[in-house]
């Protein structure tokens, strides 16, 4: 039967007589009605028994209620290959629009895994760059929700070059809108590249998966034996590859995460982030106090960098992104004085606050994302330096830390770091330091800041000394005592930086929070900018 014939007969059985209005009317919710449903109900049913969402579901937790006004809901694949022409549903598998989310704008497409597995065929892709052209014109973040089988199989090359041209908007959006991703099921093969361009991404435990090569590919041509949740689960790129921003426990805790973000982030990066009226107490309050006592007298005792983060931040509220990524750098965004700020601080607590490969890219992308979205960076170190070994020198520490330099010295949002212990070596160059950029730069009495530490220092500096020493029969523990001493007293202290400059000034811990706050204040009207250029080129 051909298509007006399929209507015709449709329309008749319902009694509807498009040559009329009221007829043309209900024909338009006839079809909203199917669009609406496009999956089938055991498909849904299949959905849910996962434990999973329908797309539309997904769109109405996401957005504010009754606010969504959906798109090509009645686009659909002009295909014929592999009886395709006999399978149109309105929609084709994706649900695209725009809408509010606590009242912004935000544009978001939305993948329909009960509709062909979610995969992606061209018409579909056509929707989804056209939302995404929508939401570069317009200025508002897109929210991208991936459930999906990938490629459509049956569409074949065009199915292919839809992906390229999303790939393509996803990076030219890059640094003008935010853009999240929600992976919310499969994300398969080449898929994954839309996500991990955007700036975002929040995956589901248990429910979603990312892979380019899944578990029997992966048998077949290495012969490892290896499961979805293992090889590509939230848990997998949360804690191990880093493709992920955030593992929550369950739709509904991931959605609430996306919409928290969007709070810090401004709708575009020619706009400010939402900015709440309060105005702080720049009276020394009792919590300020707590912070005159976080630092131990013990250099190698470590504390909880946390801390003094939630003493900083408006209602000690930090969001943090990449929780579960090279804990040893913090990461994420709360706000002083109603104002968003972004976080990167050492954690004492995870390989001493060292800086390896891992560490030195989560803080590189977070500086970044700061910058291209005017969010000032707040810097906390305490870093022994560069974590030894020869997995670090060989997976190439030298390349890939050298983006986290490269992430500072190109931001020109307000920067402030604070030294509350050690600034060691190289390290102390990439935290933030005043010779990258930064606008105001404060240390805490307890800082020290110098090429290493006292022990490393001894055994280079005065090895001859000892060497004798030993040689005299003399107390070596006491010589060593000693001269650690007198290192220590030379150098390790934050005065030698500040006679320089280097360090604006020597603040008490309990005075942080004032500062921040003055100096935030101060800094709102700062403008810089870089040498004009095609664009730089990051170490990548
Ligand atoms: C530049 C991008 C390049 C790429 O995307 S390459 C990647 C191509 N995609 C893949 O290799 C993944 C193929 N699909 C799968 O492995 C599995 O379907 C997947 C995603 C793990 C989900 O498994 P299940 O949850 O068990 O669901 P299922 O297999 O029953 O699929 C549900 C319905 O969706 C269909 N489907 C899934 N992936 C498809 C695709 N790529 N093209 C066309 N149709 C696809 C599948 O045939 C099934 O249809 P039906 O319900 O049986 O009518």
């Amino acid at each position: 039967m051909s298509e007006p014939e399929e209507r015709h007969e449709i329309q008749q059985t319902r009694g509807i007589d498009v040559h009329t209005t009221a007829g043309k009317l209900a024909d338009l919710q006839r079809r909203i009605q199917e669009a609406t449903h496009a999956g089938s109900e055991r498909a849904v049913e299949k959905q849910h028994a996962k434990g999973k969402l329908t797309a539309r579901e997904r769109i109405e937790l996401l957005l504010d209620e009754d606010s969504f006004v959906e798109l090509d809901e009645f686009a659909r694949h002009r295909s014929t290959d592999f009886g395709l022409e006999h399978n149109r549903p309105y929609g084709d598998g994706v649900v695209t629009g725009y809408g509010t989310v606590d009242g912004r704008p935000v544009a978001v497409f939305s993948q329909d895994f009960t509709v062909f597995g979610g995969a992606l065929g061209e018409v579909y892709g056509q929707k989804i760059v056209k939302v995404m052209d929508f939401a570069l014109k317009t200025g508002c973040p897109v929210i991208g929700i991936n459930d999906s089988g990938g490629a459509r199989i049956q569409e074949g090359v065009a199915s292919l070059g839809a992906y390229g041209e999303i790939f393509r908007r996803n990076t030219h959006a890059s640094g003008v809108i935010p853009q999240i991703s929600l992976v919310v099921g499969p994300c398969a093969g080449g898929a994954v590249y839309s996500p991990a361009i955007t700036d975002f991404t929040v995956m589901v435990d248990q429910t979603s998966h990312m892979f380019i090569t899944g578990p029997d590919v992966i048998r077949t041509v290495t012969g490892e034996d290896v499961g979805f949740e293992e090889l590509g689960g939230a848990r997998t790129h949360n804690s191990v590859s880093g493709v992920a921003h955030h593992m929550a426990g369950d739709e509904k805790d991931a959605v609430e995460y996306v919409k928290q973000l969007l709070s810090y982030l401004p709708s575009n990066n020619l706009s400010e982030a939402p900015v709440f009226p309060e105005e702080a107490d720049l009276s020394v309050t009792a919590e300020d106090l707590e912070l005159d006592s976080v630092v131990p007298d013990s250099a190698n005792q470590p504390y909880d960098m946390h801390t003094v983060i939630e003493h900083v931040l408006d209602d000690a509220e930090f969001f943090e992104t990449q929780a579960l990524f090279a804990p040893n750098i913090l990461t994420g965004y709360g706000r002083v004085e109603g104002h968003p700020v972004g976080i990167v601080a050492n954690q004492p607590m995870q390989f001493a606050g060292c800086l390896d490969i891992t560490a030195s890219e989560k803080a590189a992308r977070f500086v970044r994302t700061c910058d291209a979205f005017n969010i000032p960076v707040l810097t906390f170190v305490d870093v022994p330096g560069f974590l030894p070994g020869v997995d670090q020198e060989h997976d190439g520490i030298i390349r890939r830390g050298a983006k986290l330099i490269y992430a500072y010295a190109e931001a020109t949002v307000p920067l402030i770091t604070v030294i509350t212990r050690k600034a060691f070596g190289g390290a102390y160059d990439v935290m933030g330091s005043k010779h990258l950029g930064a606008d105001l730069n404060l240390a805490w009495p307890t800082a020290q800041i110098a090429v290493m530490g006292a022990q490393g220092a001894v055994n280079i500096l005065h090895r001859r000394t000892i060497a004798e020493a030993e040689a005299n029969g003399e107390d070596l523990d006491a010589v060593r005592a000693r001269l650690i001493r007198e290192y220590e007293d030379t150098l390790l202290n934050p005065y030698v930086a500040a006679e320089r400059g280097y360090v604006d000034s020597v603040i008490m811990p309990s005075d942080t929070r004032r500062h921040i706050v003055r100096g935030l204040r101060q800094l709102r009207t700062k403008r810089e900018s870089l040498p004009p250029k095609k664009h730089g080129n990051i170490p990548l």
